[in-house]
């Protein structure tokens, strides 16, 4: 069964022709009346408005989460951990309509939505449903006399700025651990996806406290720096591209605030030739893990968007590759047989196609894809690009330069040394994948990459409790994991003495 596209008779989605910020619980247009058209790129036509906010929304979303703070930092871990749990039931509840919503909009197949989106972001608000109750203070015995307690506090309001890429996921990885700390949010959701995230609002809007979670809509160099940029926050957690992640430091620098970034990528993807003297099942398996790279259609920060295979097993495995490649189902991202959709907007479809020709021009061949997509009746207008595969070596900018489309640049290596080295080769260091059933290789290789995570005989898998983030420019911090509550708490000390005649200083 294919589900009804949003606005048809029969759909799951309720569409609303127009949008509003979501302030301290209630519905506000922006102040100055201004909207912005949100289309589907599986169709290129309108899908409802946004707000197009400015300043003056941030201000007020930001006095309402302050007006918030007091009490929700005052709930205890008990109380908060309720309203985590009830966000995540709703979530289920309505996984589907989510799922659908964040698929029209965003152009990722329902399958993916279904399957991993809407259930790992449920998942997350229960983790940390369960995390905050785990925060515990300590006691540093100085001496007999003298007590250092450490109590975790929150940090208060929060400024959270996150891509188009998985808007529902992104949400929930910023707002679960805030919320966990004690804090409440103003999130600013990417121009292009905002659509789920206020579904999201309409679902919880009665099983949270007004005011702990802020949506305040549009254009990043605005509503995005008014935010950064507030005395009103005390910090920055921000998913996107390295430059606007450099901007985000500087914007934190004015008022001395933390600030957590998850940034670019260009992942290796490391295929040993023992894969191809295994049996099929791993071999396919290994196979599946390389066509990953199409996986969300490339729109991944961790995209495994470089293969690196050894050089005895190139022509096999790769002939192997090709042909699951030629199979990746294209079309309707609401069927749930598709695997690649359309690209989030114009402009990412039209970089796309610059990089394979910049790739061409720098001597790549192309083995796979490399044009726009045409399909016919009413998606003759959508995003859609061929999955393709270019191969080259890694000085090429296709393999240095983070695509965000379904672009694999495929390369060889001779052993074990010359795959470390070109793994490293890169700015980046977010991810990687090695594919090797040798035991003592995955050991090397896993602490030798330079990468906050590395997937060892499986990839793109993103569980809870599993620390992610990344190394050089992809990022600073780690989301996804307890962890994430020191990053939206400050510590607390309180240093007591218990001699009431002697100062203890001489
Ligand atoms: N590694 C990753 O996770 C991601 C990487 N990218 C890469 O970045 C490219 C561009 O994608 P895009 O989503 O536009 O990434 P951006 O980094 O530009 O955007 C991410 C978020 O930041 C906001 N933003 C943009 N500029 C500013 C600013 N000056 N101050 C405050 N907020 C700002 C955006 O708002 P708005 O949408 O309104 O511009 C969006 O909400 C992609 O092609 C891809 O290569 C993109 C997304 C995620
Ligand atoms: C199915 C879950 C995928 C989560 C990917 C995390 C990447 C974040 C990003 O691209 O910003």
């Amino acid at each position: 069964m294919t589900y009804v596209p949003p606005g048809k008779p029969g759909s799951i989605v309720h569409v609303t022709d127009r949008y509003e910020n979501f302030i301290g619980g209630k519905w506000l247009p922006p102040r100055a009346g201004k909207y912005s058209t949100n289309l589907s790129p599986a169709t290129a036509q309108p899908i409802c408005e946004i707000p197009r906010s400015a300043a003056e929304d941030v201000e007020d979303a930001l006095d309402a989460a302050h007006a918030a703070a007091g009490s929700w930092a005052a709930a205890s871990p008990a109380e908060r951990a309720e309203v985590l749990t009830a966000v995540a039931d709703a979530i289920d509840a309505n996984r589907e309509m989510l799922a659908v919503t964040e698929s029209w909009e965003n152009g990722k197949p329902v399958r993916e939505t279904l399957a991993a989106d809407i259930p790992l972001a449920a998942d997350h608000f229960r983790y940390f449903a369960a995390a905050a109750r785990t925060l515990e203070g300590s006691i540093s015995e100085i001496d007999g006399r003298t007590y250092a307690y450490h109590f975790h506090e929150p940090l208060g309001v929060v400024g959270q700025i996150i891509p188009f890429n998985f808007p529902l996921l992104m949400a929930a990885w910023k707002l679960a651990p805030a919320l966990a700390a004690g804090n409440c949010s103003v999130i600013k959701p990417a121009s292009p996806t905002p659509w789920s995230i206020l579904k999201l609002a309409e679902v919880i809007q009665d099983v949270i406290p007004p005011g702990i979670i802020n949506i305040v809509n549009g254009p990043g160099a605005e509503v995005g720096r008014a935010l950064a940029t507030s005395p009103k926050i005390a910090k920055i957690g921000f998913t996107g591209e390295t430059t606007t992640g450099r901007l985000m430091m500087q914007y934190a620098a004015r008022n001395i605030i933390p600030v957590t970034l998850e940034l670019g990528g260009k992942s290796p993807n490391i295929f040993f030739e023992d894969v191809l003297a295994a049996d099929d099942a791993y071999l396919n398996k290994a196979v599946e893990g390389l066509v990953l790279y199409a996986f969300n259609k490339g729109e991944v920060c961790t995209c495994p968007s470089r293969a690196l295979i050894q050089e005895s097993i190139y022509d096999e495995f790769m002939a192997r590759a090709l042909e699951r490649v030629g199979r990746i189902q294209q079309g309707n991202p609401l069927d749930p047989a598709t695997m690649l959709g359309p690209q989030v907007s114009a402009q990412q479809l039209s970089k796309i196609g610059s990089y394979v020709d910049i790739g061409l021009a720098e001597g790549a061949e192309l083995l796979a894809g490399g044009h726009r997509t045409r399909l016919a009746g009413e998606f003759a207008n959508g995003y859609f690009f061929e999955p393709t595969l270019l191969k080259g070596h890694n000085k090429m900018r296709v393999f240095q330069e983070e695509i965000f489309g379904p672009v694999l640049a495929v390369t060889t290596f001779k052993d074990e040394a010359e795959a470390l080295a070109i793994a490293n080769d890169t700015p980046y260091g977010l991810g990687a994948g090695v594919w090797t059933r040798d035991g003592a290789r995955q050991f090397r290789m896993g602490r030798g990459i330079k990468a906050g995570r590395v997937w060892v005989n499986c990839y793109h898998q993103y569980p809870a409790g599993a620390a992610f983030g990344g190394y050089k420019v992809s990022g600073i911090g780690r989301e996804n994991h307890r962890m994430m509550l020191e990053h939206y708490s400050q510590t607390k000390n309180m240093l007591v003495s218990y001699d009431e005649n002697a100062l203890g200083l001489f």
